[in-house]
């Protein structure tokens, strides 16, 4: 069993939990910018910064976070969205959590989770997010379109996660307008930029789609990297949680973007 197939496992039997009650969460109603156009402007490479707390692969990161310090740091440093963990088993993250950030920053927001079901997408909605993921390689492809129509349909940015060509394929045919290449395979843990730069080279390029390189960030020698391979964004998580400062680490991954049109 991979660390993957453990945490699907387990969102199995959330969702059950979840399906017993509405959500009981209500984020302020605030009109969020679309992360679309958010992304689609500036000529650096945007940062979404996450709040995480802990990881399957790392342990604890950073244990007594306060989200809602968090989110404020990273807004205020020009972060472009912030991701929020929810999971709580595998990343000590809540739906609570979401609902503090949501209602202390105006940006574009995400829920990050292993969503496999329509009422996870309830929870995020309800808790603030403008924004879900969706992983390709926890989704059938009915099920994929299924969640992505659902999402579309509730006025939600979404953020399709690949790790592979044949996932980015997968991704492009259901119409994914933002699509991330996730640096580390979620079987066993291992983080290579390459991947990156593999699936940028199959990524059809163009104005109506945004590529996203996500996890393993730290330097603004990786942010180059993934830049010139045609990363508009960003998701970064760890460097930024252990940094002393969150404004400095933020901008040094703002990199000047290549006057490359892609
Ligand atoms: O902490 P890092 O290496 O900067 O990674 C952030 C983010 O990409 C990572 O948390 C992530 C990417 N996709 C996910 C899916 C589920 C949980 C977590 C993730």
């Amino acid at each position: 069993m991979t660390i993957l197939t453990k945490i699907l496992a387990q969102k199995a039997v959330e969702i059950e939990q979840l399906k017993q009650q509405a959500p009981t969460y209500v984020a302020d109603a605030k009109q969020r910018p679309s992360l679309f156009e958010t992304l689609n402007t500036t000529n650096r490479l945007h940062v979404i910064a996450e709040m995480k707390r802990a990881s399957p692969s790392k342990g604890l990161i950073a244990e007594g976070a306060n989200p809602v310090a968090q989110g404020m740091a990273y807004e205020q440093a020009g972060a472009a969205c912030i991701s929020v963990l929810t999971d709580e088993c595998f990343f000590k993250g809540s739906f609570e959590d979401l609902q503090n950030v949501a209602n202390a920053v105006s940006i574009p927001l995400l829920c990050k989770d292993f969503v496999i079901d329509e009422v996870q997408i309830d929870y995020a909605k309800a808790a603030g997010a403008s924004v879900v993921l969706l992983i390709v390689a926890a989704l059938d492809d009915m099920t994929l379109q299924r969640l992505h129509d659902y999402a579309t349909s509730l006025d939600l940015d979404i953020l399709v996660e690949t790790h592979n060509v044949d996932e980015l394929h997968r991704a492009l045919r259901i119409g994914a307008k933002i699509i991330g290449v996730n640096n580390r395979n979620l079987h066993d843990f291992s983080i290579d930029l390459a991947h990156t730069e593999d699936i940028a080279a199959h990524f059809p390029f163009n104005e109506e789609r945004i590529f996203i390189s996500e996890s393993g960030i730290w330097t603004s020698e990786d942010a180059a990297r993934v830049a010139k391979a045609g990363a508009k964004a960003v998701l970064v998580g760890e460097s930024l949680m252990r940094s002393d400062s969150v404004q400095s680490a933020l901008q040094s991954l703002q990199v000047p973007l290549l006057a490359v049109k892609r």
